[in-house]
């Protein structure tokens, strides 16, 4: 899953993973949060979720990266927000307007100076993109750039032999490799997918919570 993967998939507007409302998990969980207004919320592999309209509307400030110019002129567009735009690294944009920055580039481009102080990482559909052979690197960089801000996490799970990802299947075991050593890991909802994945495999759409320890 290299960028040519993804730009490929925003050209083709092939973005089945795009919902078409606000995640209700997001919704029922976000008190978890227990968020003031202002709080900085950043939104890792965001494409063009209609869960940052929503935090913005919750007075939430929004700091997300995505690697499509499209699904970032698109967020702005449907947001009815005209962005600034300015380089901040080799092949590393940033697209800002009101409380909402977005860097368009290669998440393991982005440092921690970039990103600033957040509270909380929303990962939903981030870290079940990458395969397993990048997933710990992502995990890492994540913790680096964010400081290690808690984490409300919407992962997959089902039997990856019947399809291949993305989405990939993500199992409590590798929650526990990858955050288990830097949070207190809950499991806050299991619920099984309405329909299942791709043509009807059975799957499960967990909600996690990773509080730094
Ligand atoms: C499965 S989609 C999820 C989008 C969004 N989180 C949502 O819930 O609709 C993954 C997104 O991550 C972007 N992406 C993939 N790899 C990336 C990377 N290395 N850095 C930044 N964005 C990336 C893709 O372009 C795609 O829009």
């Amino acid at each position: 899953m290299d960028a040519q993967f993804w730009n490929m998939k925003w050209q083709k507007n092939q973005i089945g993973f795009h919902l078409p409302a606000v995640n209700p998990l997001l919704v029922k969980y976000f008190p978890v949060l227990e968020l003031k207004e202002g709080a900085r919320v950043f939104v890792p592999l965001c494409g063009k979720t209609l869960d940052i309209h929503w935090l913005l509307q919750r007075g939430m400030n929004v700091v997300g990266v995505e690697l499509s110019q499209i699904a970032v002129e698109q967020l702005f567009s449907e947001l009815a927000l005209t962005p600034q735009i300015t380089d901040v690294a080799p092949n590393m944009q940033c697209f800002q307007a009101k409380n909402l920055t977005i860097f368009v580039g290669d998440i393991f481009a982005l440092s921690r100076v970039l990103v600033g102080s957040v509270q909380v990482i929303y990962d939903r559909a981030a870290l079940v993109a990458f395969p397993p052979a990048m997933r710990a690197a992502y995990a890492e960089h994540l913790m680096d750039i964010s400081g290690t801000a808690e984490q409300l996490l919407v992962t997959l799970e089902y039997d990856q032999s019947c399809i291949a990802g993305p989405p990939f299947s993500i199992t409590q075991q590798d929650i526990q490799r990858y955050y288990g050593a830097e949070y207190a890991i809950s499991c806050l909802e299991n619920t099984s997918v309405t329909g299942g994945l791709k043509g009807g495999v059975p799957a499960t759409e967990n909600v996690w919570f990773l509080k730094p320890e």
